[in-house]
């Protein structure tokens, strides 16, 4: 027997073509669930398409593709995928909005967005179609939804062999934090904001509130609102970088003592030789590197 279509009010606006691109590779991929998902929204008369992605950079010419005729493109997989969204909807002059059903390691989005699981939840909020706006960052030109950061934790996030990410999701980065981190060099790095200029050891430009899951990294900031802050810590051995793992798990790092916190609008981090970076969980070469709000957000659908 089929699942129950969802009930919507008459006045609610609806989704009527949605295309779900989904990772088969992210860490929680989950074919039944998408399943469920699509029957639920054809039960409700909507015209929905699955694509499974076979390779990386697929999600972004999708994106791009100005010919796309959809109302919701949603992305099935982690923050990466969401990413690749994003960068092509920088070439689409009329990107359709974006709904992200949850299946990666980390997830930070769908903890900013508060994103249900469950596949009846999610194909309400998507037939819903309430939108809000996401705004991002650009990290040297590239957007980033929920961070770029240079120092240690960018240095995990190239370290991580895959197969272990796949194997032992989140534990992977730990176990790669520990193996890397008391062999490590470590380099002072020079950071620029708005004029004034700071040093240390890990540099964090945040678009969100959280990080690694659903720990908070900076309050006052969100995804639905304009505007990105800088965190930088100025150590980075292992006993600060224990102190600040605690801090963070108890969502106080930004109060944490050697920790920096700022709004900013222009940010530009050097340093003596390149330093790693990431943005949203995938590696992005390394230092310098140039930081601001994107002028525009896109739209996405929330419960
Ligand atoms: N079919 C594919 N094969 C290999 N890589 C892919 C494929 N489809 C997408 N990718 C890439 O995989 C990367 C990681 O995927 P994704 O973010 O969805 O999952 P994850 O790594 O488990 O989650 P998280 O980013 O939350 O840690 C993305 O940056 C994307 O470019």
């Amino acid at each position: 027997m089929s699942p129950r279509a969802p009930r919507l009010s008459p006045v609610e606006p609806r989704a009527r073509r949605v295309l779900i691109v989904a990772n088969p590779t992210s860490g929680g991929y989950d074919p039944r669930r998408l399943e469920r998902i699509m029957t639920y929204l054809r039960n409700a008369e909507c015209t929905v398409d699955l694509h499974l992605t076979s390779h990386a950079g697929e999600i972004e010419s999708l994106a791009a593709d100005p010919l796309l005729a959809l109302d919701v493109l949603a992305i099935a997989g982690g923050d990466g995928s969401v990413n690749e969204a994003l960068t092509g909807f920088q070439r689409n002059d009329a990107p359709p909005d974006l709904a992200v059903i949850p299946a990666g390691t980390a997830n930070v989005l769908a903890h900013e967005l508060g994103l249900p699981r469950r596949p009846l939840a999610i194909a309400r909020s998507i037939l819903a179609h309430r939108t809000r706006p996401l705004h991002f960052g650009l990290a040297n030109g590239h957007p980033f939804v929920l961070m770029a950061s240079a120092g240690f934790d960018a240095e995990v996030v190239h370290g991580v062999p895959l197969s272990l990410k796949r194997k032992l999701g989140k534990l992977a980065y730990v176990l790669t934090a520990l193996r890397i981190g008391f062999t490590r060099r470590s380099s002072e790095m020079q950071v620029d904001v708005d004029g004034q200029t700071l040093s240390g050891k890990l540099v964090v430009a945040t678009n969100g509130r959280f990080y690694g899951g659903p720990f908070v990294l900076c309050p006052d900031a969100s995804v639905t609102t304009e505007g990105l802050h800088v965190l930088v810590l100025q150590k980075d051995d292992p006993v600060s970088a224990l102190r600040f793992g605690l801090a963070l798990m108890l969502g106080r790092v930004h109060k944490a003592r050697g920790v920096t916190v700022m709004a900013f609008r222009k940010a530009r981090v050097l340093a003596g030789f390149p330093v790693a970076v990431q943005i949203d969980g995938d590696p992005f070469g390394t230092t310098p590197l140039d930081l601001e709000p994107a002028a525009t957000g896109y739209s996405v659908v929330v419960p």
